[in-house]
């Protein structure tokens, strides 16, 4: 892939905060238009990844284009937006006034800022003050702050973290649509069931280093986790087709992944089944595993697992 198509190419990026390795050897190639979940436990490198993408803070190892401008010391990249967790506004404003702010610094128009208003359904309370906004209004304010300059690249740091569950699906849908103007989406999440679908590719970070990098299915298929085949009748079932019992647990069918394609054609074919339902490895199962393969690397003294599940895409 062409490197005018990345959004953010990372290569061998390090980064020591006194006796802590806060991350190390990352290697990222996110094209344009992707979304990309950042995932790891707290204190992972999640922060500090994005403090390197946004030029808030110089690796010191490895290189960082974004957009691509290559980022030495102290320089920002341009045409990004982020959205910080815990947003904080100066309160004593209006949420008007606060975009006004941003929008002057950006060079954008009122028109944009008036226009976000309306998309974002903050009108009503527009020129109220902060202090008495909700989390999720404070969150909506923030993200149209972080989308005024319509980035090509966005930065998410627990966006939907206090959101209810209607205001977390509109942000996902405003991310979508950005999504489909090329802009690259990073979203730093422990919310994983709800990032799930959202996803085009996920890292999974553990103590500063990539345990996993690729696709859902990339990742789903790179894991040992199991396909389970669930269906009515299956006690009967293994007594007319014994065949089965060897896979049988808990009350369901389980199977690896390269054994389902077989199995559902001996259910359909040689049994006559199709009432079964398919349940495959979910990020939360695929993310659940690596964390704890890496706690028993550690445990048995053999180190992290040093090479990501699959290696990034174009590196
Ligand atoms: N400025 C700093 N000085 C020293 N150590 C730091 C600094 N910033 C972060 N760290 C340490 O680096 C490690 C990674 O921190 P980071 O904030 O990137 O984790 P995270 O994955 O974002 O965690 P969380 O999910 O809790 O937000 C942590 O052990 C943290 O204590």
């Amino acid at each position: 892939m062409s490197v005018n198509n990345l959004a953010v190419q990372l290569e061998g990026v390090g980064h020591q905060f006194a006796e802590l390795r806060a991350l190390n050897q990352i290697n990222l190639s996110l094209p344009r238009g992707m979304t990309m979940a950042l995932l790891g436990h707290n204190g992972a490198g999640k922060s500090t990844l994005i403090k390197v993408i946004l030029g808030l803070l110089t690796p010191d190892s490895g290189r960082v284009d974004v957009l691509g401008q290559r980022l030495t010391s102290g320089k920002k990249p341009s045409n990004v937006g982020y959205l910080p967790e815990n947003i904080h506004f100066y309160d004593k404003l209006t949420g008007a006034e606060i975009l006004r702010y941003f929008a002057a610094l950006k060079g954008e128009s009122h028109q944009r800022v008036a226009q976000l208003i309306e998309e974002f359904g903050l009108g009503y309370a527009q020129h109220k003050l902060v202090k008495g906004y909700s989390k999720g209004m404070k969150q909506r304010l923030g993200f149209a702050q972080a989308i005024l300059a319509s980035p090509q690249l966005l930065l998410l740091d627990e966006p939907t973290v206090g959101l209810d569950p209607q205001a977390s699906s509109f942000l996902y849908q405003k991310v979508a649509q950005l999504k489909r103007q090329g802009c690259a989406v990073i979203i730093c999440t422990h919310e994983l069931n709800l990032v799930e679908s959202q996803l085009d590719v996920a890292m999974m970070l553990g103590r500063g280093q990539c345990l996993a990098y690729g696709t859902f299915a990339e990742l789903a298929k790179a894991s040992p986790l199991q396909v389970k085949i669930a269906l009515d009748g299956l006690a009967a079932l293994l007594v007319t087709h014994p065949y089965l019992q060897a896979f049988y647990r808990q009350g369901a069918l389980h199977c690896a992944q390269s054994e389902q394609p077989a199995l559902v054609r001996y259910l359909t074919t040689k049994c006559q089944r199709f009432d079964f339902t398919l349940h495959l490895p979910g990020l939360a199962e695929i993310y659940h595993h690596n964390m704890a393969q890496m706690q028993h690397c550690s445990e048995q003294g053999l180190g992290f697992v040093t090479e990501p599940v699959l290696q990034p895409m174009g590196v």
